[in-house]
């Protein structure tokens, strides 16, 4: 695949993608996760590769977004998602739904959505979900009792290659795999020739051995999962809490789990624990037993009475000071009882077994002698047959353990996957249920796409081919009000073709916009809009225009002209949403040239809402018959305007100048107010 032709990646993207294992797939399936996993490439331009591919795949040109207002009310709806997904993973992976032009990119999301809808998010959900994040590949593992050997150089740097864990050693001859042996646990040589060869201490001759890395370090897979237990253990709790059928056994991986700690040591059997014990206290238990075997013989001395015969004595004189024959005649016994007891002790405190209780015999022994003391060399022995049991004890098991969890390791990926990728669904999921959502129907033919039309009620484009686009929403609440939610007033509003709305102020004007705006682009990003009912065409584009902040200068005026001038230049199946345009000049030239860009958006297939004070003067400056809707006040209750928020079609809302002129007209019977009236 060439992944340049994907839009916004270019050639360092390119190279970083060609890394992963199987960036196809990842493309193909929005896959932020593994994207992220490529070299340099961070979660939101993952995020961003993925939406180009999904792109490319729907052979979308997107696009839907054409200003900036546009654009905010996306970056708004996206917020609300992100603010209901628990994982940075789901916050990123939202990221990868966009306002798509084309029905199969659509339809694609309605029908993950569906499902979507049917999941319920609980707090324990929320709360297992929390621990839960990408699986991260442990670096930097070091293992020291085991080195690789080779006599060859080209050999010794794909071992450094594929084993860093591993020291990695040139040798000339047998010989030097012996020395090897003398300081690692285990040597294994690269080389053929060796095999059969006679070496004492584990040397193992494994040619093939660079071929499956994880068989001669299994610590490698321990420590992924050592390293991702906290969110494996959470991936399994997000599914135990869900309805999430889990892709493996999560009692069986929990217990493989519970074999390891966080630092990929094995844990949890007794003969590693006794053999790890007894090689870190030996050398205190060495100590205690001499003080022991002491204190036991101190004792014996005290409590004895020695009567020393004259021959004796004067033999004693003539040889100096040695008393240890009179030692150990006199106190043979006591001296047999102190070693026993030390060798008691250091058998009994180090839970030594046979051959291993044997070597301790050796510790403590030889002539009678006061104070005791060990043997250095005995020592050394034992200490030597501990390690070596231990190792080979921890090597067994891990290989053991690592066979086990190999084969839970795909699953064990999918389980954090399907709980990520649930975490995306519940966002949606709580999106529709805080806003009262329901999903928006399609029809019209507002974009020319090649493929055939779905017939299963999505997004039917067969239904009414010849009709102008536009849209029809019952019950729609802004979710971007300055208010809260549960006091937003349900709005109905439809329209097709090019039309004014007019209203008094504050009426609800712009936020009306903002909602036809914020269903539009929800609804072809796939996703359920917030309305009773919402039937819109599939547009090409949305240029949304902001009411301007005060007249305009000369310049700015200009390139605002300009802007207008190449939208109606532009293609048909746009939905055109403009607040105020009137503000940019004066009223007199501001009703003109509304009526002009009016005029030339009718001759399109084009859907447009003018926000408009002026509509009487674009009406009467027009040359066509432009429709005017209008959000009218009911009345005045505390000198407050009472609104009725919905549109009423084809009707000139009356300004709230007039509405007060002519309650004051009814109040007071004087003419004044009566004539001021008539100029309306
Ligand atoms: N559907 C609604 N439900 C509840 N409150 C609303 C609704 N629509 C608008 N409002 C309230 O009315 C206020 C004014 O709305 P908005 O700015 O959309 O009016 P406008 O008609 O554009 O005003 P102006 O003519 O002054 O530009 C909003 O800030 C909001 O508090």
């Amino acid at each position: 695949m060439a992944f340049e032709s994907i839009p916004g990646v270019g050639e360092k993207t390119a190279n970083a993608l060609a890394e992963l294992d199987d960036p196809e797939t990842a493309l193909q399936q929005g896959d932020v996760l593994t994207l992220m996993d490529a070299p340099g490439i961070s979660e939101g331009r993952a995020a961003a590769i993925a939406r180009g591919a999904i792109r490319q795949r729907h052979d979308d040109p997107g696009g839907l977004l054409a200003t900036d207002q546009a654009r905010d009310l996306y970056d708004s709806i996206l917020k609300l998602l992100q603010e209901r997904a628990v994982t940075t993973y789901a916050k990123k992976r939202l990221e990868t739904l966009y306002p798509a032009t084309k029905e199969s990119r659509i339809e694609e999301v309605r029908a993950t959505v569906e499902d979507a809808l049917q999941r319920e998010p609980t707090p324990e959900l929320r709360e297992a979900l929390a621990d839960v994040a990408p699986l991260e590949s442990p670096s930097g593992l070091r293992v020291r009792e085991r080195c690789l050997a080779t006599t060859d150089a080209e050999r010794y740097a794909a071992a450094r290659e594929a084993v860093p864990e591993l020291s990695a050693e040139v040798v000339d001859d047998g010989h030097d795999i012996e020395e090897l042996a003398r300081s690692y646990s285990t040597v294994i040589v690269l080389d053929e020739a060796f095999a059969g060869g006679d070496f004492s201490g584990d040397v193992r001759v494994l040619p093939d051995a660079l071929e499956s890395p994880a068989d001669v370090v299994p610590e490698r897979l321990l420590a992924f999962f050592a390293e991702n237990r906290g969110t494996l253990l959470a991936a399994g709790r997000v599914h135990e809490a869900s309805e999430l059928e889990p892709p493996l056994d999560l009692d069986a991986l929990t217990e493989s789990l519970s074999r390891v700690d966080e630092d990929g040591t094995i844990v949890g059997d007794e003969e590693l624990e006794r053999l790890a014990t007894a090689v870190d206290d030996l050398d205190a238990a060495v100590g205690t037993a001499e003080s022991v075997a002491n204190d036991h013989l101190r004792d014996a001395i005290k409590e004895r009475d020695v009567t020393i015969e004259g021959q004796d004595f004067l033999s004693l004189v003539e040889q100096g000071a040695r008393v240890d024959s009179l030692l150990a005649r006199e106190l043979d016994d006591a001296f047999d009882a102190a070693l026993q007891k030390a060798h008691d002790h250091l058998v009994d405190s180090l839970d030594l077994t046979g051959h291993e209780a044997e070597l301790a015999d050796h510790i403590f022994g030889g002539e009678p002698t006061f104070p005791v003391s060990r043997r250095d060399d005995a020592v050394s022995r034992l200490n030597t047959e501990l390690t070596t049991a231990r190792d080979r004890r921890s090597a067994e098991l891990k290989a053991d353990l690592a066979d086990e969890l190999a084969a839970h390791k795909p699953a064990a990926e999918e389980l954090v996957r399907n709980a990520l990728e649930l975490d995306v669904e519940l966002a949606i999921a709580a999106f529709a249920r805080d806003f009262d959502c329901t999903m928006p129907e399609f029809v019209g033919n507002a974009v020319d796409d090649d493929e055939a039309a779905g017939d299963d009620g999505g997004t039917d484009d067969t239904d009414d081919a010849a009709s102008r686009p536009g849209f029809t929403i019952e019950g729609g609440r802004s979710p971007l009000l300055d208010v809260d939610f549960a006091a937003v007033e349900p709005v109905d509003y439809s329209v097709e073709g090019v039309t004014l709305l007019s209203g008094v102020n504050s009426g609800g004007k712009t936020s009306l916009l903002d909602l036809v705006g914020l269903i539009v682009i929800a609804a072809q990003m796939g996703l359920p809009v917030p309305a009773d009912h919402a039937q819109l065409s599939r547009f090409s584009e949305l240029h949304y225009y902001a009411k301007s902040q005060g007249t305009l200068d000369a310049g700015a005026f200009e390139s605002t002209l300009q802007d207008f001038g190449d939208l109606v230049a532009g293609a048909d199946g746009r939905l055109v949403l403009v607040d105020e345009l009137e503000s940019i000049t004066e009223p007199g030239a501001s009703a003109k040239l509304i009526a002009g860009i009016l005029e030339a958006l009718d001759r399109q297939q084009t859907a447009a809402v003018f926000v408009s004070h002026l509509a009487r003067e674009i009406r009467e400056a027009a040359a066509i018959d432009v429709a005017v809707d209008g959000i009218e006040a009911v009345g005045l209750v505390d000198g407050e305007l009472e609104v009725n928020r919905s549109p009423v079609k084809d009707q000139l809302a009356r300004s709230t100048p007039e509405l007060i002129v002519e309650k004051l007209a009814d109040d007071d019977d004087g003419e004044f107010y009566e004539s001021l009236l008539e100029k309306f």
